[in-house]
């Protein structure tokens, strides 16, 4: 169990709404859908009434600097049939990548391999108490895409599995373009942490507002308050 997922959830019965995608820039297909990842009847362009309009707000801060930039929507609502599918799927995509053979590895190989994943992912549990971020309808994978529509460099694919997608990883560096990287990194924080949302300690692109990741970098950042979730699984 990770120590976000201790965070007591207090569901407040709020709705999904649908993404208005015109107003924000998405993928075509979405990244999961085109893996084939078990949707069903479910669409990831949702999320709760009012993690949208945080968003919303966070794309008006955004272009108060940057006018016609938009926040491109990697993923929003996942349900946890489609989170055990991109675990799977990422586990086999490393031991691929890798050029593993997996009947040669011994059990400690194939659990730091487990570990990596799972440092990056959330298990794929059904447990109430213990619900993937994302199937909450309360987090939100995002990035940024200029006045053109072009992606902004952040440095990293959005799901690498590797350190270069901590959000300080560039922070040190002098070196052009790495400084770059940085920068943006930091206005895409920045225009989503003054919309409210937290970010997640290992992804640049990982927000949430008002989940148990939420509540419990909430309590870190201000100890003397009780900070409890109001999202959990929908
Ligand atoms: C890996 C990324 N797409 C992601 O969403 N990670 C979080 C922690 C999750 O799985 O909920
Ligand atoms: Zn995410």
């Amino acid at each position: 169990m990770k120590p976000y997922q201790k965070i007591p959830i207090l569901e407040c019965g709020e709705p999904l709404a649908p993404i208005p995608l015109e107003h924000f820039a998405a993928q075509t297909p979405h990244a999961y859908e085109k893996l084939h990842a078990p949707y069903g009847k479910l669409s990831p362009y949702y999320l709760r009434e009012t993690v949208l309009e945080n968003l919303i707000q966070a794309q008006n801060q955004l272009q108060l600097t940057h006018p016609n930039w938009r926040i491109l929507i990697f993923d929003a609502y996942r349900p946890v049939a489609v989170q055990q599918f991109m675990v799977d799927y990422t586990f086999a995509e490393l031991v691929s990548d890798r050029q593993l053979n997996l009947d040669q590895l011994s059990q400690t190989q194939i659990e730091e391999l487990w570990q990596q994943v799972y440092q990056f992912w959330a298990a794929p549990s059904l447990e109430p108490a213990t619900p993937p971020p994302h199937s909450t309808g309360a987090a939100i994978d995002v990035t940024l895409v200029d006045e053109n529509g072009n992606l902004v460099n952040m440095g990293s694919e959005i799901d690498e599995i590797s350190p270069v997608s901590f959000p300080d990883y560039f922070a040190n560096s002098n070196e052009f373009p790495e400084t770059e990287y940085h920068a943006h990194r930091q206005l895409l924080f920045q225009v989503m942490r003054r919309a409210n949302f937290q970010q997640h300690p290992n992804e640049w692109w990982h927000f949430s507002y008002r989940d148990q990741m939420w509540a419990w970098l909430s309590q870190q950042q201000q100890p003397n308050q009780r900070f409890t979730a109001q999202y959990g699984r929908i």
